[in-house]
Parts: structure tokens; sequence; C-alpha cells
């Protein structure tokens, strides 16, 4: 099987065209994504990213977690979707429309060669509402802002929850983010009974008004060199803390990641870049 291995900010994926795409879709897309996906008997990646025809947009993106899991939308991934659509000729045209489970979300090719892309997404509108991201505990809320939660014998005391289409738990700390022992905490929240879908989990500091240093702590993968939907996520919950502004530069292992919101949409913008491309046998 012919597959792409792409990378936006070190957040990589084994991409498919749409033959491909068809195929895994119609075999058990969960058990090869954890065969491709793996690092030492696989190709290797935090996701796998099928590429399908749409009847609502110009394409349909389906994404899996290493672990199998499917996620409702992938921010790096969208990207790297964008370039290899519009490099291998799927579709001839600059920005396009990709159908999700998080909705149509709206990719465009700012610049472009062989290797890179610049991309820039409107990710679409965040959702703060308790029932949507989901968690537990605070019905009848419309957010879940500034809140103190207790999960098993940790207390983490500013937590701002925000769907991108999945879910984010977004923790401000005012901590020396690079030697925060994330593997030790992380899974806990990741896990914990307060979010029935599990979540993605940010751990933020913010630098300045336009700059907030981030690691990811991504459910079904683990922590990753970068995240699309979590930096979106979390340049909202700074901007609705009141920490930042709209438009913020996030500042994540595998790279900067700028995202600007002001009221409504979403927009993030960063590259896209091909790897490698190979044939494996599934
Ligand atoms: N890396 C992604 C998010 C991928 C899905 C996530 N792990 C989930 O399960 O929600 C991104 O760049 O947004």
């Amino acid at each position: 099987m012919k597959f792409y291995k792409m990378h936006g900010t070190g957040n990589d994926f084994v991409m498919l065209l749409p033959e491909e795409s068809k195929y895994v879709e119609s075999n058990n897309p969960l058990e090869i994504s954890k065969k491709l996906c793996d690092r030492h008997f696989g190709i290797g990646s935090d996701g796998l990213i099928l590429m399908l025809p749409s009847e609502k947009a110009d394409l349909k993106m389906r994404i899996f977690n290493a672990d199998g899991s499917e996620a409702e939308m992938c921010g790096n991934g969208i990207r790297c979707f964008a370039k290899l659509a519009k490099d291998m000729n799927i579709v001839n045209k600059d920005k396009i429309e990709v159908e999700t489970l998080a909705g149509i979300i709206v990719p465009e090719i700012i610049r472009s060669d062989d290797k890179n892309s610049l991309i820039r997404v409107n990710m679409g509108t965040p959702n703060l509402k308790p029932e949507s991201i989901p968690i537990l505990g605070f019905e009848g809320k419309d957010s879940v802002i500034n809140q103190r939660i207790q999960i098993n014998d940790k207390t983490f005391l500013n937590v701002t929850c925000v769907s991108m289409g999945n879910p984010h738990c977004v923790i401000f700390m005012d901590y020396d983010i690079k030697n925060f022992p994330i593997e030790g905490i992380a899974p806990e929240v990741e896990h914990s009974a307060w979010f029935p879908k599990k979540t993605n989990v940010e751990f933020a500091r913010v630098i300045s008004k336009s700059d907030i240093e981030l690691r990811v702590w991504e459910r079904g993968v683990g922590e990753t060199l970068a995240c699309g939907t979590g930096a979106c996520a979390t340049a909202v919950a700074a901007k609705l803390n009141g920490f930042t502004n709209g438009n913020v530069n996030i500042h994540l292992p595998g790279g900067i990641l700028h995202i600007e919101y002001e009221t409504n949409n979403v927009f993030m913008t960063a590259t896209a870049t091909l790897v490698f491309e190979g044939i494996i046998e599934i």
C-alpha cells in the first residue's frame, strides 16, 4: 500500500490517498492504524489520516490516533491533508472544504514548494458548553473557565475546557513547562471520570500577551511535539481568562503555531511538510 509520511510542526502522520483510504476504511481502520503508527513494528506516527470522497465538501478527512481510536478533528493533520490533496492533484484549488467529524473545516494554502507549504486554516467556532466538551459536574453552566478541579490526589487550580470539535482540558500554570513531569500526571487527566470521552490535556504557561508556551498530552497518543486543535483551544482559553490578546504564538516542542481568535472563528497558520513516501505491505 502506498503511503505518505508528513508532519505539521513535528506532529506526524501516515497519510493515504483516496484509493488506499477506501480500502482501509472497509478493512478495520482501528487495527490498521495501530499497526501503521507503531514506531517499532510499523511506519511510526502519531496518527493515520484517510482522504475520502465527500458528499458535503471537496473531500472528507478521517483521523485515527496511534492507539486506533478515531478523533473528530486534527489541526496539524488537516494542513498536511490540504498539501497532499493539492500536490497529488486530488483537488485543483488552494482553498478547500474538508468534511470532518467536527464539521466542515477550511484550510487554505498560502505558499508551497515540493516539501513544505504554509497553510492557514479556518478551524471553526470553539464550543464551551460542558455537555459539548464533554465534561461532567458542570451541568446547567455555560462554560468551564478558570475552575479548580481535583483528580485523584492532584488539584489543578486553573482549568479551562474547550471543544474544537474534540475535547481539550487547558491547565494554566506558572511552572517551568519544559521540565514539567507530563507523563506522570497527564494520563490521570486524560482518563479521569470528569471526561466521559477522555480528553486532550494542555499544560500552558503564559509568556506575554501574545506568546504562550505549551506542552500537549494527546488523547489516544501521549505527548506529541505539537497539537493544532490543542493550540487553538489554548489560545481561546487564554483570551477568555484575560491573559492574552486574540493573536498569539503558541510555542510547542515542535515549533510555533500562530493562532488568531477575535470573536467567532479560530484561524491557525503554520507549515505542513512531506517527509517521505513509501510502500508497505499490510
Ligand atoms: N494532533 C491533533 C489532534 C489529534 C486528535 C486528538 N489526539 C484527539 O483524540 O482528539 C491536532 O493537531 O489537532
